[in-house]
Formats: C-alpha cells, sequence, structure tokens
C-alpha cells in the first residue's frame, strides 16, 4: 500500500517538553526500535497502515520541546487532526508545564483537533514523580484520552497510535475533523511501511 492509495490521510503532531520522549516514542513505532536520537527542531515520518481493513497513510510530527524551537514548532499545530501531548512520569516539572503547552495549543491548533494527554517511561518505575491518578484527574477535566507508555520497553506505543488511528477514523466519518489534506506543511520525511489491525475501545 502506498502513501498515495489511501481511505484517511491523517497528520499527527507530537509535543511536549524536551526529553519526555516524543522522538524515541515514534521511532518506536515507526522503526521498532529505541536509541538515542539526535535534537532537531521538526522531523517528519510517513506511513501508511491497514487500521480495520481500511487504507490509513498517517504523517507524524516529531516535534523539539526547547523553548527556541517554539516558533517553528507551532506552525505545525494548525494542520493536525491529532496532537500526542507527552511528559515524562519521572519528572514532575513536565507535568507542570502541561497547562501552558494546552494553552498553545488553544491558541495555535482547530478547535477539532484531538489532543492525548501521554505519560512517557514507565519502565522507570522506581523514579516515578507523577502519579497515574493524578495524570488521569487532569486529562479528564481536559477531556484528554490519556495513556502511560514506554517508548524504552515498547509498552502502549503500538496501542496509542492505532488507538488514535480508529479515533481519527471515527471522526473523520462524522466530518467532525480538521480538514488539513491540501494544508501546506514543510519537510519531506522518511517513508515507512507497515500493516496491523486494531480495535479501538
Ligand atoms: N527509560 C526511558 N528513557 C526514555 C524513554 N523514552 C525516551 N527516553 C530517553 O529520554 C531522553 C529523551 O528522549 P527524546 O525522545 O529525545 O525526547 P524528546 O521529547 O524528543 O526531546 P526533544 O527533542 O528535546 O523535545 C533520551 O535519553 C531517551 O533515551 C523511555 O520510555 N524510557
Amino acid at each position: 500500500m502506498s502513501m498515495e492509495d489511501y481511505d484517511f490521510l491523517f497528520k499527527i503532531v507530537l509535543i511536549g517538553n524536551a526529553g519526555v520522549g516524543k522522538t524515541c516514542l515514534v521511532r518506536r513505532f515507526t522503526q521498532r526500535c529505541f536509541f538515542q536520537p539526535k535534537p532537531a527542531p521538526v522531523e517528519q515520518f510517513r506511513g501508511s497502515k491497514l487500521v480495520n481493513g481500511l487504507s490509513i497513510a498517517l504523517k507524524i510530527w516529531d516535534t523539539a520541546g526547547q523553548e527556541r524551537f517554539r516558533s517553528i514548532t507551532q506552525s505545525y499545530y494548525r494542520s493536525a487532526n491529532a496532537l500526542i501531548l507527552t511528559y515524562d512520569i519521572t519528572c514532575e516539572e513536565s507535568f507542570r508545564c502541561l497547562p501552558e503547552w494546552l494553552r498553545e495549543i488553544e491558541q495555535y491548533a482547530s478547535n477539532k483537533v484531538i489532543t492525548v494527554l501521554v505519560g512517557n517511561k514507565i519502565d522507570l518505575a522506581d523514579k516515578r514523580e507523577v502519579s497515574q491518578q493524578r495524570a488521569a484527574e487532569f486529562s479528564e477535566a481536559q477531556d484528554m484520552y490519556y495513556l502511560e507508555t514506554s517508548a524504552k520497553e515498547s509498552d502502549n506505543v503500538e496501542k496509542l497510535f492505532l488507538d488514535l488511528a480508529c479515533r481519527l477514523i471515527s471522526e473523520a466519518r462524522q466530518n467532525t475533523l480538521v480538514n488539513n489534506v491540501s494544508s501546506p506543511l514543510p519537510g519531506e520525511g522518511k517513508s515507512i511501511s507497515y500493516l496491523t489491525c486494531c480495535n479501538f475501545n
């Protein structure tokens, strides 16, 4: 299945503080590996997937969390169908910054965007600073889907992207998604191709 031959095209952007593991989450999902990434303001990954019998093209933008890149990364919010807002469960500061990220989303993203809250690095359980309950309460108050992951151990990473794809399909069918098919975003990416099926609960 090529990128040109799809039933739906979805654009997903990862945001969150520097060092929370955004790049590692994307690499784990797209390349099934975990390694020390090199810093870049924005990196694009493209690929296609079969989800519940539908061919889904995904464009995933991994943005840098550092303050100095913010003006570049903000331009990627506008046409995103979904935002993966990531924090590090071992870093209280990355959780405390979430309201700041939500303000950015409100300012720069479409009001139809789907936002998922992700607490990454659950393999470091003994260093946990943000409890699951606190994060669940926060996500519920903000009406966000919430999941904890480990890019290192591959826990819930596939589930994160596939659940999101299923949710995007459902919203697209109801015509409530950001219509971004023709929106011009910069950046050539790495092409990937993979095939999996999923069910969204
Ligand atoms: N133990 C553990 N370490 C992780 C995990 N995910 C990422 N890391 C480590 O956290 C550090 C930062 O990971 P990145 O993926 O570069 O984080 P980022 O959010 O993309 O950072 P910026 O690009 O600076 O915004 C790296 O040293 C990773 O190896 C994880 O699930 N578990």
